[in-house]
C-alpha cells in the first residue's frame, strides 16, 4: 500500500497582535492509500488546523506535507476538502453548483449534467436540483456541498466534520452512504469528528488527538463492512474499542 500523505513533525502558529497560538506541534502521521482514516478529538485540539496543512491551503510554521512523495505547494484539486463552512455559490442552484467543478476541469455539458444529476440523487436530493441554496435547510446545503466535493473526482478526501449539524437519522444515512462511495471508489478518506460512535462506523483506522495535536492513540477498525449503527452498538467487539477510544480521549483531556 503507498503513502499519499505523509505528515513530518507539523507545527502550526498563529501570531496576533503579539500574541502567539500554538494550535499544533510536532505532528506526524501517514495516510495509506484507499483508507478510510476518522481523526478524532475535542473541540480546539487542532484537527482544521491539520486539514487546512494537509489540504495545501495553509502553511506550517515547521514541518512538512508530502503529497504523494512531493511537498506540498499549495491546494490541489488530487485533494478534494469538505470544510466546516458552506461554500456553495447563492446565485447557483444545487445543478448547477454540483457542475461547477467539471466546469472548471472543462468536462462537457451533457456528461457533466449527468454525472450531476447522479450525485445529488446520491446524497438524497434529487427533488431540489433547481432549488437555491438560499432554499435549503442547513442540512440539505451539507448534503449539496458533499455532492459539489465529489463531483471534483479528487482520489483523497478532507472531511472536516461534514454531518455535524444534521439530523440523526440524515446523519446516519449519509455515513452509510460515504462508506458505500469509499468500498466502492477506493479513495482515501480523512474524515474528522468529536463524536467516538461516527469515528468508528466509518474508520478503518481511528487517531485520537489530544491537546495541540498529541496522538494519543492509533487504532486499526476490525469491525466488518458495511456496518450498521444499531447492530454495531450491541456488537462486543463495538462496545470495547468504544471504550478504548472513550479512555484515550478522556486521557488526553488530563491537564
Ligand atoms: N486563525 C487562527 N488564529 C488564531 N488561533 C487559531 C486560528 N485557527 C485556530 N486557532 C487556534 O488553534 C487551536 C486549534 O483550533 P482548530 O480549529 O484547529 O481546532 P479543532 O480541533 O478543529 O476544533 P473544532 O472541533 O472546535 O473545530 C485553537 O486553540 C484555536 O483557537
Amino acid at each position: 500500500m503507498s503513502t499519499v500523505l505523509e505528515v513530518e513533525h507539523l507545527t502550526k502558529e498563529f501570531q496576533r497582535d503579539d500574541v502567539a497560538t500554538v494550535a499544533l506541534r510536532d505532528f506526524s502521521l501517514s495516510i495509506e492509500e484507499g483508507t478510510l482514516v476518522t481523526i478524532l478529538g475535542r473541540s480546539g485540539c487542532g484537527k482544521s488546523t491539520m486539514l487546512n496543512l494537509l489540504s495545501g491551503l495553509s502553511k506550517p510554521t515547521s514541518g512538512r506535507v508530502l503529497h504523494r512523495g512531493s511537498p506540498h505547494s499549495g491546494p490541489t484539486p488530487d485533494i478534494g476538502y469538505l470544510t466546516q463552512t458552506d461554500t456553495l455559490m447563492p446565485w447557483r442552484s444545487v445543478q448547477r453548483n454540483v457542475e461547477m467543478p467539471m466546469e472548471i476541469a472543462g468536462t462537457g455539458k451533457a456528461e457533466r449534467e449527468a454525472k450531476a444529476r447522479e450525485l445529488i440523487a446520491t446524497v438524497g436530493l434529487a427533488d431540489f436540483a433547481d432549488s437555491y441554496p438560499r432554499e435549503l435547510s442547513g442540512g440539505m446545503r451539507r448534503r449539496a456541498s458533499l455532492a459539489r466535493m465529489l463531483a471534483n473526482g479528487a482520489e483523497t478526501i478532507l472531511m472536516d466534520e461534514p454531518f455535524g449539524a444534521l439530523d440523526a437519522q440524515l446523519r446516519s444515512e449519509l455515513q452509510r452512504e460515504l462508506a458505500r462511495l469509499w468500498s466502492a471508489t477506493g479513495h482515501t478518506i480523512v474524515f474528522v469528528t468529536h463524536d467516538i460512535e461516527e469515528a468508528l462506523l466509518l474508520g478503518d483506522r481511528v487517531v485520537v488527538l489530544g491537546p495541540l495535536g498529541t496522538v494519543l492513540l492509533d487504532q486499526e477498525i476490525d469491525l466488518d463492512r458495511p456496518r450498521d449503527p444499531d447492530e454495531a452498538k450491541v456488537d462486543p467487539r463495538f462496545v470495547e474499542l468504544h471504550a478504548t477510544l472513550a479512555s484515550a480521549l478522556k486521557k488526553g483531556a488530563r491537564p
